[in-house]
């Protein structure tokens, strides 16, 4: 198992990459959307939260990651003795019609497929992406975690219709009538979807080289915006990965997600996918509650023992990348660093205590 840090688009800075491999991290996952587009938060650094309009605006529909990004982000992060394992989410302007099942579906279908051959071309095995209509939606936040630490969390279902314009809470189309309803869609259509997706895109994964991997809702309600939720429950993960039984049809397996849905142990949960060699990679966060009232807290200080996660990852021969995704803000003059840094503190500790080694792989420290 390996120790990494996952930074959003703009945070893909030499600063933070070498913050990164101080605090322990030999991995990154990078995100190439940008979800602050359109300049709505005061603090990037924070997980986006968003207003009723969603995060911001998604990119250009008709402009693509390129190669030569995709080769600048990993010469980047090389070059600060790291190594890139995953770009984490598809920008909802180039595949919102396949979530939407729109009029753009093919060209759409076209765009991940491009986008996957690309990431190939590039060097990076895994795509992390998230199969929902509404996004991650309904989080709020506040001083939730020990000693008031600012964090996530959520204080009720949120249902406000999702209107047009919008997918996977960002704006696609500034000139829709954003309070005009979403047309109703049903769970099983919503697989449906999923289904084609995965069937259209797994065997262009598979060729490049690149394993897909899907992050379970957030948060994990049935619906959101008034909108169906596909993996709301641990079970429903297996769904997913029944419907293709390519090698590459694999899982963003967040720890935090899982706990904080209404069923489930989680270790029984997190031994389940392991076993089945599925988990592309993971992010590991604590919580304390579960859905539609839950709230993010510090890695030793919520409802998961996160040491336990670990061993049972390692117990069940998981070699992938393990990263902190979120953790609450420290009070001081780099809040989002502190935070970070007490994270990977933690989970290097725990690599060390079940390898013997450090994150790096030093037998001496
Ligand atoms: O704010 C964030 O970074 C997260 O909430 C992500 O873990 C998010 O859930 C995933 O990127 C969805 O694919």
């Amino acid at each position: 198992m390996k120790l990494g840090l996952g930074l959003y688009r703009h945070m893909l800075t030499p600063e933070n990459l070498a913050f990164a491999r101080q605090a322990g991290a030999t991995h990154i996952v990078g995100h190439m959307v940008d979800y602050f587009r359109g300049g709505q938060h005061a603090h990037a650094e924070d997980q986006p939260t968003g207003t009723d309009r969603g995060w911001g605006l998604a990119g250009d529909p008709d402009q693509l990651w390129t190669v030569d990004e995709l080769v600048a982000i990993r010469r980047d992060v090389e070059a600060a003795g790291l190594t890139l394992e995953a770009i984490e989410n598809f920008d909802p302007a180039h595949w919102h019609d396949i979530l939407l099942d729109g009029p753009q579906r093919d060209r759409h279908v076209e765009n991940v497929r491009t986008t996957i051959r690309r990431l190939g071309q590039a060097g990076i095995p895994i795509m992390g992406y998230n199969f929902s209509l509404a996004g991650v939606a309904g989080r709020t936040t506040g001083n939730y975690a020990r000693g008031s630490a600012p964090a996530v969390g959520m204080e009720g279902p949120y249902d406000l219709p999702m209107t047009q314009g919008m997918a996977w809470n960002m704006i696609i189309d500034p000139t829709a009538d954003l309070d005009q309803p979403l047309p109703p869609v049903t769970h099983e259509q919503l697989w449906d979807r999923l289904h084609r997706f995965l069937d259209d895109v797994l065997p262009v994964a598979e060729e490049a080289g690149v394993k897909l991997a899907a992050h379970p809702d957030d948060p994990p309600m049935p619906t959101i915006r008034g909108t169906p939720r596909l993996v709301y429950q641990p079970s429903m993960y297996q769904r997913l990965i029944d419907l293709n039984p390519s090698p590459a049809n694999t899982l963003e397996f967040c720890v935090g997600s899982l706990a904080e849905m209404t069923e489930g142990d989680v270790y029984e949960v997190v031994e389940t996918y392991a076993r089945q060699n599925r988990l592309g990679y993971v992010h590991l966060r604590n919580v304390v509650g579960k859905v539609p009232t839950y709230k993010e807290s510090f890695i030793d200080d919520g409802d998961v023992d996160v040491l336990r996660v670990m061993r049972i990852l390692h117990d069940c021969g998981f070699d992938g990348v393990v990263i902190p995704d979120h953790a609450p803000q420290m009070s001081c003059a780099a809040p989002w660093h502190a935070g970070m840094a007490y994270a990977l503190g933690f989970m290097a500790a725990g690599l060390k205590t079940l390898t013997g080694a450090n994150a790096a792989g030093n037998p001496k420290s």
